[in-house]
């Protein structure tokens, strides 16, 4: 392995030996993960290796059939509030009326914030990703960005501990996605939230994450991981041209060719 199979600090969450059959098919096979506290993680690997299956896990939305899934040293038993999910298609996440304030709104509804508190916070949400002048406009005024960028906002309401994103730029132009990975970073290091980043793109998975994970299918199983030595903040230009980033991006691209062979 060319990677570290730890994380190098406390781990939030833990994979001990967490296997999972849904309707008579093996999906996975024991799965041994550690994610620190504060790591931002990536997850590549061939369609249907089980990335978002694992995803859900950590979520709560699947349990496994063998092994656990430990949250804080604990057993996930079902969705919290402190695991927000981002998901690649924000036009089935927002709800189309309700204004983008109103969006936010629903999270704030969710977790009993008191109606006084709550235009401050939905303000200072939506400046935080970039929003403050579209309060008011539908998800369907909002460019696909934006849109994202509103998930975000909402996610964020809850003040989560892990993120959890599943493809959350995949949809979008080179462009927009580059910004968008730029305002993660950003958040992710100034809330110190765990962040849990599904994507098909090595170069996104390389760019954003302290680790990267690599899966393998039929059935999913963990084939390796990759620390990612690359200094921080990142930087699309400078990152991008790091020897160490272009040496992990052929490793990648060598491992995905090999494991879709
Ligand atoms: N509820 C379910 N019942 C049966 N099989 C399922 C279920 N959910 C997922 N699977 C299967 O589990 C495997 C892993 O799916 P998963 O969506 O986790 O893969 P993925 O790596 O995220 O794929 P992609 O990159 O295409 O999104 C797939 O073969 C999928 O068909």
């Amino acid at each position: 392995m060319d990677s570290l199979a730890l994380p190098t600090c406390e781990p939030l969450i833990r994979f001990c030996g967490v296997a999972l059959t849904l309707g008579g098919r093996r999906i996975l096979d024991p799965i041994a993960l550690d994610i620190g506290r504060g790591e931002f993680v990536c997850v590549v690997g061939p369609s249907g290796c089980g990335k978002t299956t694992l995803l859900r896990l950590i979520a709560g939305l699947y349990l496994p059939t063998e092994g656990q899934v430990l949250y804080g040293g604990k057993p996930v038993a079902g969705p919290r509030q402190d695991i927000a999910i981002v998901f690649q298609d924000y036009g089935k996440a927002l709800l189309p009326w309700r204004t983008a304030s109103g969006n936010v709104s629903l999270a704030l509804e969710a977790l009993g914030t008191p109606r006084a508190q709550r235009p401050a916070r939905i303000a200072a949400l939506l400046a935080k990703v970039g929003l403050a002048q579209h309060a008011d406009k539908f998800p369907g005024q909002l460019s696909g960005g934006m849109q994202q960028r509103l998930q975000i906002a909402r996610c964020l309401a809850q003040e989560p501990s892990v993120l959890l994103m599943d493809e959350p730029f995949g949809a979008l132009d080179a462009m927009t996605r580059q910004a968008l990975q730029d305002e993660v970073l950003g958040l992710a290091a100034s809330s110190g939230a765990t962040v849990f980043f599904v994507t098909h793109d090595l170069e996104e998975a390389i760019y954003l994450g302290d680790r990267v994970v690599a899966l393998k299918p039929n059935p999913g199983r963990v084939a390796d991981m990759f620390e990612v030595r690359l200094p921080r903040p990142r930087d699309q230009l400078a990152t991008r041209e790091h020897p160490e980033f272009l040496r992990l991006r052929r490793t990648l691209f060598d491992f995905i060719k090999e494991a879709e062979a």
